[in-house]
C-alpha cells in the first residue's frame, strides 16, 4: 500500500480510520473521537483484521481517557467504556491483547497511553515485513525457486495490518524477488474482504490476481493450479489450530488433500497460549442479514433463517507452516507455538521453540 493510504493512524485529533466498508469505490476516512462510535466501527469492519484491531484496541483506550477528562467521566464509567472497545469483537485475539498492553499506562495520561499504542502499531508494521521475508524464503526453499500460484482467502493484507500485511506481506516479499506468477483471491462470504480488499490492495501493489468464489476455491487447489496457500489468522491456539475467516478449513482441506502447503503468516501478538486448542476460541456469528441479503435486498425467501459463523477453525494438522516474525514453525510436522518458550527445536530458518520475543 503506498503511503498516500494508512489504515489506521493517530493524528491527534483522533483515531483516523481508513473506511473499509467502502473500498474499492470511494477512499473515505473516519476521525474517531468517542469510544460508541469506535465499537460501531470495529463491529461494522470499518476497521477489522485481527493485527489492525489489537491497534484499534491500543488506541480505544486512548480514546476513552480523552473522553473521560472531556466529559468528566469517573473511572468506573471510563472502564466500562474500555471493557466495550475489548469486547467489541470476540474472535481476533489482538483486540483484547491490544487494550491489556497499554492498560497499565492508563494513570500516567493520555499521551502514555498513545505512545504505547504508537508502538503497538509501528511494532506491526516492522514485524509484518520480518514476516514476508521469512514465509518467502521459506516457500521459495520448500515449494520451488520459481514464479508461483498463490491461493489466499480474506484479506490479511495492509489494510488488515498496521500496514504491509501478514499473508499479503509474503505475496507482496515474493512479487518483490519476481517470484509470483498469479495470486488466486478467494471473494470471502459474505463480506467480501477478498474481492473488495485483497483485489484492491494487489492491483494497486501490480501484482497479478484473479477473484473466484469461496466455493471454486478447494477445486482450483484440486486441479493443480495453485502452488501454495498463504492465509492470515486471528487467533492461533496453543497447539497449532488456527482460527481465520470462514472458508479458511475449506483451504486446508484441500491443500492437504493435494499435498500442497498451506502456509499461515501471523504475528506472535496473534498467538494466544491461553487457549489450549481450536475449541477453546470464541467464533463470532454475525448477523443472519449479511447472508439472508445481497447489496441490501433480500435473497433468502422470508421464512428462511440464516447462519453466519464469521470464522473457522483449521486443525493443526493441517497448519504445514506458521510464520511468525521470528521465524518459521513447521507445525503439522510437530512444533507448535507453545513449544516456543519450551527447550527444542524447530524450523527450517530461524526460529528455535525457545526463539522470539
Ligand atoms: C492479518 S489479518 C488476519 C485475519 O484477521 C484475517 O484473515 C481475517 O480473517 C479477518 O476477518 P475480518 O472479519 O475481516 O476481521
Amino acid at each position: 500500500m503506498s503511503d498516500d493510504v494508512r489504515t489506521i493512524e493517530w493524528t491527534g485529533d483522533g483515531l483516523r480510520l481508513l473506511d473499509q466498508t467502502v473500498l474499492p469505490h470511494r477512499v473515505e476516512y473516519l476521525t474517531v473521537r468517542d469510544v460508541d462510535v469506535l465499537v460501531d466501527a470495529i463491529r461494522r469492519l470499518v476497521v477489522r483484521g485481527a493485527p489492525a484491531l489489537g491497534v484499534a484496541g491500543g488506541f480505544g483506550v486512548a480514546i476513552a481517557v480523552r473522553q473521560a477528562a472531556r466529559d468528566g467521566w469517573d473511572g468506573a464509567r471510563r472502564d466500562a467504556a474500555i471493557a466495550r472497545v475489548r469486547e467489541a469483537r470476540p474472535t481476533a485475539v489482538n483486540l483484547a491483547a491490544g487494550v491489556d498492553r497499554v492498560l497499565p499506562f492508563v494513570p500516567a495520561g493520555e499521551d502514555a497511553v498513545v505512545a504505547e499504542a504508537q508502538a503497538i502499531l509501528d511494532e506491526d508494521v516492522r514485524g509484518n515485513h520480518a514476516i514476508g521475508a521469512f514465509g518467502a524464503d521459506w516457500i521459495l526453499d520448500r515449494v520451488g525457486d520459481r514464479p508461483l500460484r498463490v491461493l489466499t482467502h480474506c484479506n490479511a493484507g495492509a489494510l488488515a495490518t498496521a500496514g504491509w500485511g501478514t499473508a499479503l506481506g509474503v505475496v507482496r516479499e515474493l512479487h518483490g524477488r519476481g517470484r509470483v506468477e498469479l495470486v488466486y483471491a478467494d471473494e470471502t462470504r459474505p463480506l467480501l474482504q477478498g474481492a473488495r480488499l485483497t483485489a484492491w490492495e494487489l492491483d494497486r501493489a501490480g501484482i497479478p490476481c484473479v477473484v473466484q468464489t469461496d466455493a471454486a476455491a478447494p477445486s482450483t487447489i484440486l486441479r493443480g493450479f495453485v502452488d501454495v496457500a498463504v492465509i492470515g489468522a486471528d487467533r492461533v491456539a496453543a497447539n497449532g489450530d488456527t482460527a481465520n475467516k470462514i472458508g479458511s478449513v475449506g483451504v486446508a482441506l484441500a491443500c492437504a488433500a493435494a499435498g500442497i502447503p498451506l502456509v499461515v503468516a501471523a504475528p506472535w501478538s496473534t498467538v494466544d497460549p491461553s487457549v489450549p486448542d481450536g475449541n477453546g476460541v470464541p467464533i463470532e456469528e454475525r448477523p443472519a442479514e449479511e447472508v439472508l441479503t445481497w447489496s441490501g435486498a433480500r435473497t433468502a425467501p422470508a421464512g428462511a433463517r440464516g447462519f453466519n459463523p464469521a470464522f473457522d477453525v483449521t486443525p493443526a494438522r493441517l497448519v504445514t507452516a506458521l510464520v511468525t516474525e521470528t521465524g518459521v514453525l513447521e507445525v503439522s510436522a510437530g512444533t507448535t507455538p507453545s513449544m516456543r518458550r519450551g527447550g527444542s527445536a524447530v524450523s527450517s530458518r530461524g526460529e528455535g521453540a525457545g526463539g522470539g520475543a
